[in-house]
């Protein structure tokens, strides 16, 4: 472990100073793209301004034949496409112990790294990976003269990188985020699904038998697979000052239940998901923007607790000031929101006779 006092010295000569904060923008959907693929390619300048954040994809999901032009297509990409103000452009590289992955890095960050935010890196086992790429990427920054430092985000989808997720987390000052890598995860952990991300049928409890009678009806309650894991996640990023995110949802005709697990984790703090399809990104949109009932109750909160300390009533409930806190990490998130977006500005805006924000 580096000590507290070099933690956010440069790892090169000539790299850029690391960021002490992740810096405070909308990641409600991460949308993958293939960069090889020439009809999603063609999608991408429509995107700009739809996404927050647009990430052209080099590993899994991407044949092995097209690693090389999806690689290139991405720097093409990156080279003519403005992306602006609201939409950031990411990328997943390959896996670290993958042939591509030191020539990912290599051509991204000296060729387009002014472009980008930030590196997803896959199958991240523990701080030792983030520790490579942070180096590494270090010293591509200082030979492309850059000056403003790639962010880290790593893929959760091993059980040693699950056990490891707290030290992941704080690994690095580059590190951005963390998101569920329900797939891989799953077959690493031996489990016995065939899905990317979502509930199981089987995996439920079941009603107790009423008078004995274990051949009569009773009802089954259908459990969440990943409740552990992202909540886990959730507290390991939090204690990190990162962000969660929720991975994908492979069922793309599924919107209902695809709408459901983004809401449950974005409930359980997560603040954004991926995106597979464009259909998936306005369910992304709706799930991780919090509802304008959500946010005029936070107000309304907020102007009952006056200086924040003591407890009060409101609408029959207990309101201190461990609810406002709660309140106010919903009214902080609607106001960035609002600030790139003037519908959600109109719908969270307060009505007649409201309080003051
Ligand atoms: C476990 C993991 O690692 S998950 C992450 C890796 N996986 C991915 O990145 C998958 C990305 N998504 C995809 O590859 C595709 O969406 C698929 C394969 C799931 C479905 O693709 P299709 O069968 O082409 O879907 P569909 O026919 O509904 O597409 C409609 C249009 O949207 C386009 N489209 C589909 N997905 C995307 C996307 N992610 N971004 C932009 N455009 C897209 C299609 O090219 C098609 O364009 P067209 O109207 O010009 O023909
Ligand atoms: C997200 C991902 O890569 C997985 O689920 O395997
Ligand atoms: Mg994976």
């Amino acid at each position: 472990m580096r000590s507290a006092k070099d933690f956010f010295a440069p790892l090169a000569v000539g790299a850029p100073d690391p960021v002490r904060e992740v810096p405070a923008r909308p990641s409600r959907m991460i949308h993958f793209f293939d960069p090889s693929n020439p009809k999603m390619a063609a999608k991408v300048p429509d995107l700009v301004g739809t996404v927050d954040v647009l990430l052209g994809n080099l590993e899994d999901a991407v044949k092995a034949d097209n690693k090389e032009a999806a690689r290139r297509g991405l720097v093409d990409i990156a080279k003519v496409t403005d992306v602006g103000e609201h939409t950031q452009l990411w990328t997943r590289v390959n896996a670290l112990d993958s042939p591509w992955v030191l020539d990912d890095l290599t051509t991204l960050v000296t060729e387009i790294g002014d472009r980008l935010d930030v590196v997803m890196v896959p199958k991240v086992q523990g701080p030792e990976d983030i520790h490579y790429v942070d180096r590494l990427l270090a010293q591509l920054e200082a030979r492309a003269g850059l000056r403003r430092p790639i962010l880290v985000h790593a893929i959760l989808e091993t059980a040693r990188g699950m056990a490891n997720v707290e030290e992941i987390a704080g690994a690095s000052p580059r590190m951005q985020g963390i998101s569920l890598g329900p797939a891989d995860l799953a077959a690493d952990r031996r489990m016995k699904t065939t899905r990317v991300g979502g509930g199981h049928p089987g995996y439920l409890v079941r009603q107790d038998p009423t008078d004995g009678d274990v051949q009569g009806p009773r009802a089954t309650y259908q459990q969440d697979l990943w409740h552990y894991t992202i909540a886990r996640m959730v507290d390991a990023c939090a204690m990190h000052g990162i962000l969660p995110y929720y991975g994908p949802f492979g069922d793309i005709q599924d919107v209902v239940a695809c709408e459901d697990q983004f809401r449950n984790a974005f409930l359980l703090g997560c603040v954004g998901t991926w995106t597979l399809h464009p259909v998936q990104i306005a369910i992304a949109k709706k799930v991780f923007s919090p509802s304008a009932h959500d946010v005029a109750h936070a107000r309304r909160v907020k102007e009952a607790m006056g200086d924040g300390t003591g407890a009060v009533m409101l609408d029959g409930k207990m309101e201190d000031d461990a609810s406002l806190k709660q309140c106010l990490v919903i009214l902080e998130l609607a106001d960035r929101l609002s600030a790139n977006d003037p519908e959600l500005a109109a719908l969270y805006a307060p009505a007649e006779g409201d309080g003051p924000a």
